[in-house]
């Protein structure tokens, strides 16, 4: 007999993500969903979309969720978890509206949600939220009984999502030339927001000096350095920096960039540097230009030896992961009392945002939260 794992009262998995264009045409329509309301004229999105177009304007994204869904798949049918997987995005096909309403019909009525952002922040949580609120309202006016979503919990600190970067983090080292490596310094690095976002992410009580978001961040770095310590009995000097910055030069975002860092690295006499792209739940185009073009070579004009370790992506252990934090999370609802899986010092963080977790420059209905104005 296989297992079987009881998902009461989830009807199904929504994997939620950012989208991404898939050819050159679809480029600047993606960036004007991007950046919609903001009037931002086409001209700039075509100066904005210049690293896309450096990759024939696709990005990894979609077929990195594809993936993904392929081994959230195979690891529900190979543990006895008969629930459907949906995808759906925010920025484009397939548009998360369409993919409710394809739920909706499909008689879903209780969704278990996954966004592929692993950390708190406005970007990677609360706008998702936003997303879900506007495409339930949309149902609404349709005439569709919207169905209740609930959001799985920040995943930055689940063991099948570190353990696969440690053991990334440790063949970069490896792949490094035997004379620099001991001495390799490890720059873990995340999308860099603006310092009022950091300050703001999480719960209200984790406010001040970077939030939750630059909290989490050094969480997850400590656990993967302690355990590349323990595994190559080599302490390799580490530091949590950004990269990605967009938005006008005067408002502040967390620094330093990884650029930045690696020229003083360089001017400390450092001998090399493995990038590790921790806030990244794949390879994103972030990661194939702002990582492999970008500082890589800022790195080759400098002469020093750098290596990005891999994310994620849809690595077993992370389709694990997800399997194990919905079945949490559904034993939760249901009222049982549950072991939380999490590494680091910070524990499993909460099922359901608080008021005033992430907010908004405007405030804006969100789903899936204590201040959701739905189920
Ligand atoms: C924290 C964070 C994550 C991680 C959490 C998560 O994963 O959700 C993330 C993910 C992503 N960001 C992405 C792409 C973009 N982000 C932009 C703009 C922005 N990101 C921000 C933050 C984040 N972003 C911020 C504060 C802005 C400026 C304001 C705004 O515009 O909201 C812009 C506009 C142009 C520009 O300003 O450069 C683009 C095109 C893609 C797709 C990549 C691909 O195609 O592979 C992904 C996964
Ligand atoms: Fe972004």
């Amino acid at each position: 007999m296989p297992e079987q794992h009881t998902t009461t009262p989830y009807d199904a998995l929504l994997l939620l993500s950012f989208g991404g264009p898939e050819g050159p045409d679809d480029v600047v329509p993606f960036l004007a969903n991007v950046t919609r309301g903001r009037g931002i004229p086409e001209e700039r999105l075509k100066e904005v979309g210049k690293h896309y177009f450096l990759f024939g304007g696709v990005s990894p994204i979609n077929e990195q969720n594809r993936a993904l869904l392929e081994a959230l798949r195979k690891d529900f049918a190979e543990h006895g978890v008969d629930l459907p997987v949906y995808w759906g995005n925010r920025n484009w096909a397939p548009y998360l509206t369409d993919t409710l309403r394809e739920m909706a019909a499909d008689g879903r009525r209780r969704i278990a949600v996954l966004a592929t952002s692993a950390y708190a922040s406005y970007s990677g949580c609360r706008q998702y939220r936003e997303n879900l609120a506007d495409a339930l309202a949309t149902l609404t006016a349709e005439g569709i009984e919207p169905p209740r979503v609930d959001k799985l919990r920040h995943y930055f600190n689940h063991p099948g999502f570190l353990r696969p970067m440690t053991e990334s983090v440790i063949a970069s080292l490896a792949d490094l030339p035997e004379d620099v490596r001991a001495g390799a310094h490890l720059a873990f690095t995340t999308h860099s927001v603006p310092t009022a976002a950091a300050d703001t992410s999480g719960p209200v009580e984790d406010h001040g000096d970077g939030g939750a978001y630059v909290a989490q961040h050094l969480d997850a770095a400590r656990v993967i350095v302690d355990a590349v310590r323990e595994e190559t009995g080599v302490e390799h000097p580490w530091q949590l920096v950004y990269q990605s910055r967009s938005g006008a030069p005067h408002i502040p975002w967390l620094e330093p960039d990884i650029c930045d860092h690696l020229e003083t690295l360089h001017a400390q006499g450092v001998p090399a540097v493995v990038m590790a792209p921790i806030g990244f739940v794949s390879d994103h185009m972030e990661v194939l230009y702002d990582l492999d073009t970008e500082a890589t070579a800022k790195a080759a004009e400098l002469g020093l030896p750098v290596r990005r370790s891999a994310t994620v992506g849809a690595d077993p252990r992370f389709a694990a992961a997800v399997r194990d934090l919905l079945l949490e999370r559904a034993a939760a609802e249901r009222g049982e009392s549950v072991e939380r899986c999490a590494l680091g010092a910070l524990g499993a963080g909460h099922d359901l945002c608080p008021v005033g977790c992430c907010p908004a420059r405007a405030p804006r209905p969100a789903a899936a939260g204590a201040d959701s104005p739905y189920a």
